[in-house]
C-alpha cells in the first residue's frame, strides 16, 4: 500500500479519508501465520480467528469515548475514565464473520448485534444476499463491521450498502486479511469507511482468493472442505 508509515504496532495509510490501519504487532502476525498453516485444522483456526479478532478490536476501538465518572476504589473516590459516547453494534458477514462476532463481544458486551448474510458466487465471484437482520438503532451506533476476508471486496460493500441503507451513519471494517484490490473497491464506494486488518496481502488468483491467503476461511472454520 502507498502511503503507509509505521507506528508504534500499526502502520495508516495518511489523511483522514481512505484510512487503512495495518496492525502489525508481532502477537497478531504470529497468529495469522499460524492461521495461514495449511495444518491448522478447524478448532485451532477458530481459536486464532478469535484471538486475531480481539487484538484487531483494540486498534479499531482506540478512539472510543470517555468520561470521567466518580467512583470509590477500596482506598478513596475519584474520578475515572468509562466509555461513553455512541452506543456500539457489531455486524458480523455470515457465515464467517460469525467468530469474529462471538469474541468481540468479550470486549464489549453490551454492543448490539446485527447479521448479513452473503456468500460470493463461485463463477462470478459477485456477493449473493441471503440475510439481513440488524439493530433497529442502527444509525445511532458506531458500526463495526466484521469479515475474516477482504478479496474482491464485492462482500465488503454490499454489506456497507446494506448498512448505510439500514441508516449506518459510521462504519468501521475489521478483516483479517485483505488485497489492495479490495481495499481499493470498499474506498471506492465507501471512501468513509475505515479498513482494520491484520495484514495486506500480494494479490488475488484467477479464483478470486487471496494469495498468499489463508484458504477459504469459512471452510477453514466449520470444516466443510
Ligand atoms: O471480497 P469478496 O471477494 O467478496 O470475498 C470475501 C468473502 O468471501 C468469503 O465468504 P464466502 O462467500 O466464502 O461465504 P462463507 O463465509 O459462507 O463461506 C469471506 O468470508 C467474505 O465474505
Ligand atoms: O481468499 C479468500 C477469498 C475469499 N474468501 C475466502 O474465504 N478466502
Ligand atoms: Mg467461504
Amino acid at each position: 500500500m502507498s502511503g503507509l508509515h509505521a507506528q508504534d504496532t500499526t502502520s495508516q495509510s495518511s489523511g483522514p479519508q481512505h484510512l487503512v490501519t495495518v496492525v502489525s504487532h508481532p502477537l497478531v502476525q504470529h497468529k495469522l501465520s499460524l492461521m495461514r498453516d495449511i495444518h491448522t485444522g478447524p478448532k485451532e483456526f477458530r481459536e486464532l480467528a478469535a484471538e486475531v479478532t480481539l487484538l484487531l478490536a483494540y486498534e479499531a476501538m482506540r478512539d472510543l469515548e470517555t468520561e470521567a465518572v466518580t467512583l470509590e476504589t477500596p482506598i478513596q473516590k475519584g474520578e475515572f475514565p468509562m466509555l461513553a459516547g455512541k452506543k456500539l453494534a457489531v455486524v458480523a458477514i455470515l457465515r464467517a464473520g460469525l467468530i469474529m462476532s462471538d469474541s468481540i463481544l468479550r470486549l464489549v458486551p453490551a454492543a448490539r448485534v446485527g447479521h448479513i448474510g452473503l456468500y460470493r458466487d463461485p463463477e462470478t465471484l459477485r456477493p449473493v444476499a441471503y440475510y439481513n437482520k440488524l439493530p433497529q438503532d442502527i444509525a445511532e451506533r458506531r458500526v463495526f463491521l466484521l469479515d475474516p476476508m477482504l478479496a474482491t471486496g464485492g462482500s465488503a460493500v454490499a454489506a456497507i450498502d446494506t448498512l448505510k441503507a439500514a441508516g449506518a451513519l459510521s462504519v468501521k471494517l475489521l478483516s483479517v486479511l485483505a488485497v489492495p484490490e479490495g481495499i481499493a473497491r470498499v474506498h471506492a464506494s465507501h471512501p468513509d469507511v475505515e479498513i482494520v486488518t491484520a495484514a495486506v496481502d500480494e494479490r488475488l488468483n484467477d479464483h478470486g482468493y487471496i494469495v498468499p491467503g489463508l484458504g477459504d476461511a469459512g471452510d477453514r472454520i466449520y470444516g466443510t472442505k
